[in-house]
């Protein structure tokens, strides 16, 4: 029988940090800080370098921020980072996987029910499939427009985000989204909207967030849950 929650369980703003933006652990905390005060549902640590060390750190770092705040921190790729963190901070802690990354059923085996474990399915409605089988907590698809961050990312048509909406998981929008797109993204069904350069590649990261959430309306206020059964603070 499906544990999976329901669709509306993970609501609002997605941030996404990045480590070109945020170079040091003094400008990524603080910005971090003024994304969670102004309420998003999640906040994914993203740092593609080789260094183990700033990761643990940061990461530490990032969920003790996280666990002030009461919203969930998604860690991206790195399972051994997850893990690591989760045993410290417990179930706040989170991955999100990719199709060229550990495979989402070993990550869900291995941090258990509660864990958040997110999956990138492309513009694919069978990866989004296999996804929700392997025990996803959402299903991320993109890029829908022209990202800064990632360019070379495959377009994707905002109709998957229908397409796959009777698999009852959230439903991550990425790629480009910022206050001119979040609408059409929100309208095409998307409870999450994940967020690079909107958010941490502005002057003023509480305003961005503040603008976003606006142009995304109803229901972008936090309401997030941790895994796939208990809730945490709503504020
Ligand atoms: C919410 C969310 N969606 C998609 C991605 C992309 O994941 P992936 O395809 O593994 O690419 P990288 O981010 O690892 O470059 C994501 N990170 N988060
Ligand atoms: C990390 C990532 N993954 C994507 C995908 O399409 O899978 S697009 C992307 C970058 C999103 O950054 P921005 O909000 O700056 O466009
Ligand atoms: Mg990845």
């Amino acid at each position: 029988m499906s544990t999976r929650p329901p669709s509306s369980t993970l609501n609002g703003l997605y941030a996404i940090t990045d480590s070109q933006l945020l170079p040091d652990d003094r400008t990524l905390l603080t910005a971090c800080e003024s994304a969670l005060s102004e309420g998003i549902a999640l906040l994914q640590y993203r740092d593609k370098s080789a260094d183990t060390a700033r990761r643990w750190r940061q990461g530490d770092a990032l969920a003790a921020l996280c666990e002030r705040h009461a919203v969930p921190l998604i860690v991206n790729d790195d399972l051994e980072l997850a893990l690591r963190l989760q045993q410290r901070w417990g179930d706040i802690v989170g991955l999100h996987v990719g199709q060229d990354d550990v495979s989402l059923a070993t990550a869900r085996q291995r941090l258990g029910d509660r864990a958040i474990v997110g999956a990138t399915c492309h513009d694919s409605p069978v990866l989004a499939r296999q996804a929700a089988e392997s025990g996803a907590s959402y299903l991320a698809f993109g890029r829908f427009f022209a990202s800064r961050t990632k360019p070379e990312a495959a377009p994707a048509s905002l109709s998957i985000l229908e397409e796959v909406a009777h698999l009852g998981l959230p439903r991550v929008a990425i790629g480009g989204i910022d206050a001119r797109t979040a609408p059409e993204a929100r309208q095409a069904g998307a409870e999450l909207l994940a967020v690079v350069h909107a958010v941490f590649g502005r002057p003023d990261i509480a305003r961005a967030v503040r603008e976003l959430k606006l142009q995304m309306g109803d229901g972008a206020s936090p309401n997030t849950r941790i895994g796939r059964h208990s809730v945490i603070d709503q504020r």
